[in-house]
């Protein structure tokens, strides 16, 4: 069944390129999302992935409390494509036309591929772009709330674990040290953390050194033994296979998608090992967007709403063994119930 509300597909007139805006759900209020610049081997696989990541949206609003409804935005670039300054302004200047003919019911982010500067652009064609630069107005890098709402995730399901949020002297892994990864393991070496770290990028070696961190290559991260492994790069980290060798008691991490598909959160369970849905744990990027930027609130109330994650997570987690369900399927019906 088509489960979209909405989906404008249309050439840029200045750019000649496909926009695209899937607009998954309004019900608990007006949709946000980001505006994914990707490259895709056709327009319709760019379709593809903003139906499946705009219901994800819809997902992870609705399981944060937020009152905001999912969308996203694809602008599927051509395979090898280089968009040089003017192409990329005309783009953006085309997607703000696309965004404010949707008169509100789409607010629009950064996402892959995006920047602030692109959302400046943006707004000069439309008053419902968000996540500007901070000299334009807008609120920041998300991804400090995004760490915030992850490491509070952590602890909230090491407590459900072994009794005690305290990180100390327990094994944790992060993969990917990006924005949020970067931030994350900064976090959990404070909380005493024995920490093993790993990135694509040997650059990020130096920040595993000032955390007296262990370096491992990515491809041995996931089966390194650890209490907790921290998914913190790109999605589809766990596959059928990788979670038969996994060697760790709890997972949970920022990263997006990490399942391959559904049934790994069934693989994981029948192991033992405890999956924090990744929508559940990588809110605190839209919290960001929607509390400071859309609603005009306060660093301290979104800053708890980060925090919160962690409640919301323990609370699943008893929900999820009442009901007899994995912590993914009782976070799919929790989000649902809200919405329907
Ligand atoms: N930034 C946010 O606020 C936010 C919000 C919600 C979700 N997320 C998700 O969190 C994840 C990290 O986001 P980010 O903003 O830190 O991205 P980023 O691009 O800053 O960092 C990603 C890091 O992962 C590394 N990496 C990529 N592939 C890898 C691999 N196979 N093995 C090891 N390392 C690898 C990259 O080199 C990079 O350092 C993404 O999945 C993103 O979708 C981020």
């Amino acid at each position: 069944m088509f489960a979209h509300e909405h989906v404008t597909l249309r050439t840029g007139e200045r750019s000649g390129l496909p926009i695209i805006v899937a607009i998954h759900s309004t019900a608990l209020g007006d949709a946000v999302g980001g505006c994914r610049l990707w490259s895709y081997p056709g327009w319709r696989d760019g379709l593809a992935d903003a139906l499946r990541l705009s219901e994800a949206m819809t997902l992870k609003c609705a399981a944060a409390g937020l009152d905001f409804g999912g969308a996203k935005a694809v602008i599927p670039l051509p395979p090898d494509t280089v968009l040089g300054r003017r192409r990329r302004e005309a783009v953006f200047l085309d997607f703000g036309d696309a965004v404010q003919s949707l008169g509100g019911r789409y607010r629009a982010g950064e996402d892959v591929g995006t920047t602030a500067e692109d959302l400046w652009v943006a707004r000069q064609r439309t008053q419902w772009a968000y996540c500007l630069p901070e000299g334009h107005g807008g609120s920041g890098e998300p991804s400090e709330l995004t760490a915030v709402g992850a490491f509070a995730s952590i602890e909230a399901t090491w407590r459900h674990v072994a009794g005690t949020a305290s990180l100390a002297r327990r094994r944790v892994t992060v993969i990917g040290l990006g924005q949020v990864g970067g931030r994350l393991a900064r976090r959990l070496a404070d909380a005493g953390a024995e920490l093993t770290v790993t990135d694509i990028d040997p650059g990020r070696r130096l920040l595993a050194e000032e955390l007296g961190a262990k370096w491992v290559e990515p491809e041995a991260a996931p089966t390194v033994p650890a209490d907790v492994l921290v998914p913190a790069a790109l999605g589809g980290l766990l596959s059928r296979d990788v979670a038969t060798r996994l060697n760790c008691t709890a997972i949970a991490g920022p990263a997006n998608n990490q399942l391959q598909d559904d049934s790994v959160a069934e693989v994981l369970a029948a192991r033992e090992i405890l999956w924090a849905p990744d929508f559940v744990v990588n809110a605190g990027g839209v919290i960001h967007g929607t509390i400071l930027d859309i609603r005009g609130g306060t660093w301290t109330e979104a800053h708890s709403a980060a925090r919160a994650i962690g409640t919301r997570l323990t609370e699943l987690y008893r929900l999820a063994e009442a009901t007899g369900r994995t912590p993914y399927a009782a976070a799919l019906a929790a989000a649902r119930q809200r919405i329907h």
